[in-house]
């Protein structure tokens, strides 16, 4: 078992830290359906720790109560050490948390360059006001921002691409689109919201190799949902398995994948 409280060292070598979210005894109810029942795990530093379960397990639940869209009835939100006080989700943003959505939330009219430096709005720091007073420092934080989105825009190889609507792209694209969006917050802990689906085999490949050069090249730590399993296998440090809102598997892909319970809930039947 991986529960080392300083950390532990993966299969390829890299050092995964400490704990920097801890879910505590998280119950979450939508009127009469609940559907996240007293679920406890914890996400560390450097890790890729994916969500996975059946349609409507509570997935993406889980991943709205993470960026604070969703406040739990139950249990604690612990995050770098501290308890999160009940939060809007752009104050959680500010706290180094970005995040994908399932289905693409770019604004298609703009271009990539334009999309990903809304990535940049919860991190300035010059208001409007200040903005009007002080032009020179609303310029050099102007240049900063610029900077830091093509940057990422290098690094996930859209430069071609960056003066482009997003409205024009494929699929594949718009996707890669969103996580330079997300990368521009540069964020702490990354929440990945079904990164592959609808893409075809190519595209999740670079998909997957773009998430693998993130987590290495900035230390981002990556939580994410996705229903691939053999990208979650390939991917994850550790997998969290959720059935009916319920944790009933929590470990490295090996000891997931040997769970009686989740074979029974998920991994016997194909959801593709
Ligand atoms: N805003 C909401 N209002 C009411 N019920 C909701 C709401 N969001 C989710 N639910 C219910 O909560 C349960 C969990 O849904 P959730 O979307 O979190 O599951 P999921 O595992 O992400 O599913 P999928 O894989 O299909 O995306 C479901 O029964 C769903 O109908």
């Amino acid at each position: 078992m991986l529960d080392a409280s300083e950390g532990y060292v993966t299969e390829d070598g890299r050092k995964i830290g400490g704990v920097v979210m801890e879910m505590k005894n998280i119950t979450l109810r939508f009127g009469g359906v609940t559907a996240i029942t007293d679920i406890s795990f914890d996400i560390r530093e450097g890790e890729i720790r994916a969500i996975i379960g059946p349609n409507g397990a509570g997935k993406s639940s889980m991943l709205n109560v993470i960026s604070g869209f969703y406040v739990p009835q139950e249990g604690e939100v612990w995050y770098k050490g501290s308890r999160r006080p009940q939060m809007r989700p752009y104050e959680v943003a500010r706290q180094g948390i970005a995040r994908t959505f399932q289905n693409i939330a770019l604004f298609e009219g703009m271009s990539v360059l334009d999309n990903v430096m809304t990535g940049r709005l919860t991190q300035m720091k010059t208001g409007l006001l200040s903005q009007a007073l002080w032009k020179g420092k609303a310029e050099a934080e102007e240049t900063a921002n610029r900077d830091i989105a093509e940057k990422v825009i290098d690094f996930l190889e859209i430069q071609h691409i960056r003066k482009t609507p997003v409205s024009r792209l494929p699929y594949g694209l718009k996707k890669r689109v969103e996580l330079a969006r997300a990368l521009a917050a540069e964020p702490t802990l990354l929440l990945l919201d079904e990164p592959m689906a609808g893409m075809n085999v190519e595209e999740k490949e670079d998909m997957s190799r773009f998430i693998l050069d993130v987590n290495d090249e900035f230390g981002t730590t990556i939580a994410l949902i996705e229903h691939d399993m053999g990208v979650v296998m390939d991917l994850s440090d550790r997998v969290v398995v959720m059935d009916y809102g319920k944790k009933i598997g929590d470990g490295t892909p090996d000891e997931v994948r040997s769970n009686q319970d989740v074979i029974d809930a998920y991994l016997g039947v194909s959801h593709d």
